[in-house]
Formats: C-alpha cells, sequence, structure tokens
C-alpha cells in the first residue's frame, strides 16, 4: 500500500441512514448516536433527512421530527465533533443552509447531480461565507465518463469547495473505477478529494479502499451500515481494518462497535443486507434511495420492484425524480409486464 495522509471520517448514519427507516428518527435516538460518535472521536457527523435539508415532503418522504431540532440536538451533545448538513440546491436553500449555521453545524456539503455542478455556486459560496467546512458532493458519480467528472468537481473547487466527493450513489461503481477517478481528480485538483460509497454490489469497503490508495483523504461511513440501500462503507468496520493497515484516523473502534452494537441496531427497521432488491441498485445504477419507493410502488400495482428499479436504471433516472417510480410502475402495470427479469 502506497503511504496515506491522515483521513477525516464523516459518519452518515444520521443522515443517510435516515433512508433506510423512512426518516424516522426520534430526538432521543439522534442524541444517543451523536452522543456515542463524539465519545468516540469520529470528527464529522451529518445529520439531515435523508435528501438533505428541507427534504421532509410528499415526494421524499415527511420526516418524523423537525431536523433542525435534530440538528440542534447533535451539535448541543457533541464536545468535539462537528456536525454536518447535506443540501441539495432546489430541496434545501440558502435559507435552511443559514438556519443551520445558526444552530452551530460546522460543516455543510452541498449535493448535485455528478453533471450539475453549476447550480452548487451560490450555496459553496454562501456556506464559505458562513464559515462552515464546505464540501462539493458529486452524487451518482458513476453515470458520467472520468473527464466530466474532473470538469465537474473543478467548477465545485472554483466556487470555493475544500473538499469534492465522489459518491458513488447506486453503488454500481467496481473498484477499478473508483481508481481512475480518484486519480484524476487528485491529478486535477488542489482541494481535498472525498470518497462516499455504497454497498449494493458488496463493493463498498474494496471501494473505499481503491479511494484511499489514490489519494482520497475524506471518507464516508455508516454505522451498521445504517444507509439507503444495503447502505454505505461500515464505518466501525473501516476504522478497524484501516487501523489493520497503519492509517491514522483517531477515532476509538472499540467505541464504534459498541455503539453499532447497543444503539444503532435497535433503531435498524430490518438487518441491512444485500437483498435482491439492493442488488439490482447496483446492478442497474440506480439512486440507492429509490429502492423503498420502488417497494411500495411495487406493492401498489402488483410488481416485483427489481422490474421498476431495472427500467429506472435503463432511463438512466437521478435524484430528484422519485415522482418517476410511481409512473413507470404504473406503466410497467399497464405493459406486458414482466419486461425483463434478474
Ligand atoms: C439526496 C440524497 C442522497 O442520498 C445523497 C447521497 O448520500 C448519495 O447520493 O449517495
Ligand atoms: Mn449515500
Amino acid at each position: 500500500m502506497k503511504p496515506v495522509q491522515k483521513l477525516t471520517i464523516t459518519e452518515v448514519a444520521l443522515r443517510d441512514g435516515s433512508h433506510a427507516i423512512n426518516h424516522q428518527y426520534t430526538l432521543e435516538q439522534v442524541i444517543s448516536v451523536a452522543k456515542a460518535l463524539d465519545d468516540a472521536n469520529v470528527p464529522y457527523i451529518e445529520v439531515s433527512h435523508g435528501d438533505g435539508l428541507a427534504g421532509s415532503s410528499l415526494q421524499y418522504g415527511l420526516s418524523r421530527t423537525n431536523e433542525m431540532e435534530l440538528i440542534e440536538a447533535a451539535v448541543s451533545v457533541c464536545a468535539t465533533s462537528q456536525i454536518g448538513v447535506l443540501l441539495l440546491p432546489g430541496v434545501g436553500t440558502i435559507q435552511q443552509l443559514n438556519e443551520a449555521a445558526k444552530l452551530g453545524v460546522g460543516m455543510a456539503r452541498i449535493a448535485t447531480h455528478v453533471t450539475e455542478a453549476d447550480i452548487s455556486a451560490q450555496h459553496i459560496a454562501r456556506s464559505k461565507e458562513l464559515g462552515l467546512v464546505t464540501v462539493g458532493f458529486l452524487m451518482m458519480s458513476h453515470m458520467a465518463p472520468v473527464e466530466t467528472l474532473v470538469e465537474q468537481a473543478k467548477l465545485m473547487e472554483s466556487y470555493g469547495a475544500d473538499t469534492v466527493y465522489v459518491v458513488d450513489s447506486a453503488g454500481a461503481l467496481l473498484p477499478f473505477q473508483v481508481e481512475e477517478r480518484i486519480r484524476a481528480l487528485k491529478q486535477s485538483l488542489s482541494a481535498h478529494i472525498g470518497f462516499h460509497g455504497h454497498n449494493n454490489l458488496s463493493l463498498a469497503m474494496a471501494n473505499t479502499l481503491a479511494a484511499i490508495q489514490e489519494g482520497a483523504t475524506w471518507i464516508d461511513g455508516s454505522v451498521r451500515c445504517l444507509g439507503a440501500g444495503a447502505g454505505n462503507t461500515q464505518t466501525e468496520v473501516l476504522v478497524a481494518v484501516l487501523e489493520k493497515l497503519g492509517i491514522e484516523t483517531g477515532v476509538d473502534v472499540y467505541k464504534l462497535m459498541d455503539l453499532a452494537e447497543e444503539i444503532v441496531a435497535p433503531i435498524l427497521q430490518k438487518p441491512q443486507e444485500i437483498t435482491k432488491g439492493s442488488l439490482v441498485l447496483g446492478y442497474a445504477g440506480v439512486y440507492s434511495s429509490f429502492l423503498l419507493h420502488a417497494q411500495r410502488a411495487a406493492l401498489k400495482f402488483g410488481l416485483d420492484a427489481r422490474d421498476i428499479l431495472i427500467e429506472l436504471g435503463r432511463r438512466k433516472a437521478v435524484g430528484g425524480q422519485e415522482d418517476m417510480i410511481m409512473n413507470v410502475a404504473a406503466e410497467l402495470a399497464k405493459s406486458n409486464y414482466p419486461l425483463s427479469s434478474v
């Protein structure tokens, strides 16, 4: 392994994990998870609706608890960890960013589809003005050629992003594809490079290690894999693996293991496994957060969720097009279903 610089871990179970529990976090759950992550010395903890600030809606799923209350509570129980928020321009606005900053968050991640970095300019600029650590988050990175990804990352850097992430939203990338993407960004940017994986093809850990090997230093994980689809790179496992590789994170692995077992496992509505549904996300390159929406549409129309997901992949649906899921299901139900089989 090439020498690796110190890594900065961001825990996403309180944001990406919100998808997996239908955005039903309670104040008590967020407080207990945030407190334990702070105690384990995790540097950044993301707290927001799964689809970012202001994501609570019929389209994406209504939050049980107002996210600003969750953010405020998480900030209040953390002595050293910084709370971060995710914002998708158009879903959330500058107003919510200002509000979150007032509550004491330390980081904002501005997320766009991999070809749409230009819509992040004002949000990145505002985040910098607010003095926040500012991250550009290029979602569905598997959908663009490497050159396009580099171009888009450079835009985010030019707006002021301190770090730019390759986000494997569908868990569709293979390790060599992660390597070529991170290598190209490393060669073209001076910003830090980050990686956010999903485990739909059981490659989150391999992809994360590939990213680190090529120079990514900002890395996401979710405790007990609590994230959309089959979840993210499992944080407590990642920290243990990194320790074995002699790579420093500053995170206490024993405390993370206890948190995973005693606090996060009881929150899970079902274990984070690679089911046929989540496997198809990675296989067809579909946004991980579409899984539960597709399963609900399948029930409603008497379909196999896999056929809905395959069709969404064929149509290259992107985040924000959740309304397409019901449309596709309705069309499939009327046509000579099944159109495809896996
Ligand atoms: C919009 C939200 C999405 O879940 C962001 C993310 O974590 C991803 O694209 O993987
Ligand atoms: Mn994600």
